[in-house]
Formats: structure tokens, sequence, C-alpha cells
């Protein structure tokens, strides 16, 4: 398998309009989507947008906030009450390559590929086989490119 695109950074939050107003009065950012819930995932979500080498198409900032009290980032903010770096997101161009690659390396597997926040299939990696990072495998909404 080959290192993919950085699709997206997910970044726990305990207040996703505290979020928003620091991405875009601190850091500046421009492009910024409304908040959509994703209840099956028990969060809510908004992605802003970093700039890429066309001025477009750059890493995301995937803004993660629990959704209900049975979130799977309830433990996550508990130890990290402010929230902060969650997980890493790398792009593959073929989603059931890649699963059959991590699992062949014995590499832990969290549940079932299914759709992810951008309507692509993923599944996640445990952090303790992923040197301590939380690891999404998305598979490329450009068909690898
Ligand atoms: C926007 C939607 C998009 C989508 O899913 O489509 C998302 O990205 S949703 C994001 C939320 N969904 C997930 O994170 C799914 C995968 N995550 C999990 O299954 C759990 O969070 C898990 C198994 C990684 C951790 O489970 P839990 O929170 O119950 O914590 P544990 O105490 O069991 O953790 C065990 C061990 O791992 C360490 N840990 C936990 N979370 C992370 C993390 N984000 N990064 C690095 N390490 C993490 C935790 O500290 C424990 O370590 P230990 O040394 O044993 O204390
Ligand atoms: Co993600």
């Amino acid at each position: 398998m080959k290192l993919g695109r950085l699709n997206h950074i997910g970044v726990a939050t305990p207040s996703i309009p505290e979020s928003v107003a620091y991405y875009r009065e601190v850091m500046g950012a421009t492009s910024i989507t409304e908040p959509f819930d994703l209840p099956e995932q028990g969060v809510k979500v908004c992605f802003v947008d970093t700039p890429g080498e066309n001025g477009t198409n750059g890493t995301q900032i995937e803004l993660i906030e629990p959704l209900g009290p049975d979130s799977t980032l309830t433990g996550f903010l508990a130890k990290n009450p402010a929230g902060g770096q969650h997980h890493l997101c790398y792009e593959v161009p073929d989603i059931a390559e890649a699963r059959a690659w991590f699992e062949g390396l014995g590499k832990r597997i969290l549940g079932p590929t299914r759709i992810g926040a951008h309507g692509t299939p993923i599944f996640f990696l445990h952090p303790k086989d992923m040197m301590g990072q939380l690891t999404e495998i998305m598979e490329s909404p450009r068909g690898g490119h």
C-alpha cells in the first residue's frame, strides 16, 4: 500500500461554535461548512477548509462535537476537556484493498467499513496499533488521485 493524501485531521471539541469562532477570528479561516449531525456516529460535524497548492483542495479540519450522552467522543473529552487532535484520515484508492492490507498486518480495525462524513467508505484503526494515533482510512472521492 502507498501513503495517500491526508484528507482531514479530526479535532474533537466541546463546542463547535467556539471552535468555529477560533478558526475564523484567530486563524483567519474563510471557508467553514455549516455544522451537521451524524447521530449514528454520535457526533456533530463541521469542516474548516485549509488552502491547498492552488488555493483549494487543502486538507480539512474536521471539527467533531459529542452528540448525545453515549458519543464515541465522551471518553476522549473526559480525558481532554478542551478537546484537541483526535484522529488523522488518509485517502486510499480502494477501501477493500486497504482493509485487507491492515488486517494482514494484524492491526485492529474498529468495526465494519461504513460510509463516513464525506460520503465515501471508511474504517478506523486502533491507536494502540498505529503508534498512538487513531487513524481513519477513507476511500478517495477522487478515485485515488
Ligand atoms: C465525522 C464522522 C466521522 C465518521 O465516523 O464518519 C468521524 O470521524 S467520527 C469520530 C468518532 N468516531 C471514532 O473515533 C470511531 C473510532 N473510535 C473508537 O472506536 C474509540 O474512540 C477508541 C476505541 C479509539 C477509543 O475508545 P474509548 O474512547 O472508549 O477509549 P479507551 O479508554 O477504550 O481507549 C483505549 C486506549 O486508546 C487511547 N485513545 C482513545 N482515543 C484515542 C485517540 N483519539 N487518539 C489516541 N489514543 C486514543 C486511550 O487513551 C486508551 O489508551 P490507554 O493508554 O489504555 O489509556
Ligand atoms: Co474523520
